[in-house]
């Protein structure tokens, strides 16, 4: 068992934290050594899986990452932006493979993790899911092929507990219909369009969002032009499809250069 890597959940009382704990703790390929929780949270010093309410898993949340990191070779993120820029440099000092999926960075903290990746294994994406990264390649080549009288829009439903918006997922696939057609997102994003908004802009790319409910996620990406429609859709009815995306992702990391990654270098989709 030692010679498989230790791995520490962050936000394990999360949403994602929870499928996470019920997975590692299952999977022969790693060891689930560590699960850690904001200060002042409920399930600190309790065992993880009683805390779920189910059998002990035999890990103890804290609120101490340094210490608990010091134990694994790989964390596994989804919380929140700034937490998960300190987990990059505490992941850094202990040479752990750090695969961030939470969603809601700025530029410029994207750009904070930098100087982490110069130490150790970064690998972070929107979406961990086999199928989304295959719509953000999809998305890429018919926005390529497509002309500017094709109207690329971009339509992501979730929950309604998300905080952000529009979704890490549907900025990846405005990147990637940005990509295909040679330009930066920056530059074509129509974001959060409401009242006397005038016509869309030729070559734009929009975004909507609706929350609601308890949706896991969907996106869609219309292509829409005079006489015809092309609509490519991801949706997804399950969180697990994202922690397996995630723990194949800090398996993958493992011995692997200092640097940044995304879901497309694990999937060998780049
Ligand atoms: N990349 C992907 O495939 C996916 C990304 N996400 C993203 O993951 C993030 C979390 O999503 P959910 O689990 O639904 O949210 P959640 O709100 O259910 O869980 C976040 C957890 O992080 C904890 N947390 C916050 N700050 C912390 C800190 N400083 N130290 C330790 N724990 C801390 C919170 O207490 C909470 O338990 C969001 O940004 C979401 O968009 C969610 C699903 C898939
Ligand atoms: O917050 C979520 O739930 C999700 N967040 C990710 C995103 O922002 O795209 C991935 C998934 O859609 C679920």
């Amino acid at each position: 068992m030692e010679d498989v890597p230790g791995i520490v959940v962050t936000g394990a009382s999360g949403r994602m934290g929870r499928v996470l704990l019920r997975l590692l703790a299952a999977d022969p390929r790693c060891r689930l050594v560590g699960a850690v929780e904001r200060e002042g949270h409920p399930w600190i010093g309790r065992d993880a899986g009683e805390a779920m309410g189910g059998a002990p898993l035999g890990v103890t949340v804290t609120d101490d990452p340094v210490e608990a990191f010091a134990r694994a070779q790989g964390i596994i993120d989804f919380t929140a932006p700034e937490a998960s820029l300190g987990f990059a440099a505490l992941a850094a000092q202990a040479r752990a493979v750090h695969v961030i999926g939470t969603t809601g960075f700025t530029e410029e903290q994207i750009a904070r993790l930098e100087p982490a990746a110069r130490h150790a294994v970064i690998v972070r994406a929107g979406n961990m899911s086999l199928g989304v990264n295959l719509l953000v390649a999809l998305t890429r080549k018919v926005a390529a092929v497509l002309g500017e009288e094709w109207d690329i829009e971009i339509l992501e439903t979730h929950h309604r507990m998300k905080v952000d918006a529009p979704s890490g997922t549907a900025l990846m696939l405005g990147e990637a219909a940005a990509e295909g057609r040679g330009a930066r997102l920056a530059d074509l994003a129509e974001r959060g369009r409401d009242g006397m908004t005038g016509p869309r802009g030729r070559g734009r790319i929009g975004f909507a969002s609706l929350r609601g409910g308890d949706i896991v996620g969907e996106h869609d990406v219309l292509f829409a032009t005079e006489g015809e429609r092309i609509l490519l859709r991801h949706v997804a009815t399950d969180r697990g499809i994202f922690a397996r995306g995630a723990i194949a992702a800090v398996l993958w990391g493992q011995g692997r250069d200092p640097g940044q990654y995304s879901m497309m270098d694990v999937l060998g989709l780049g």
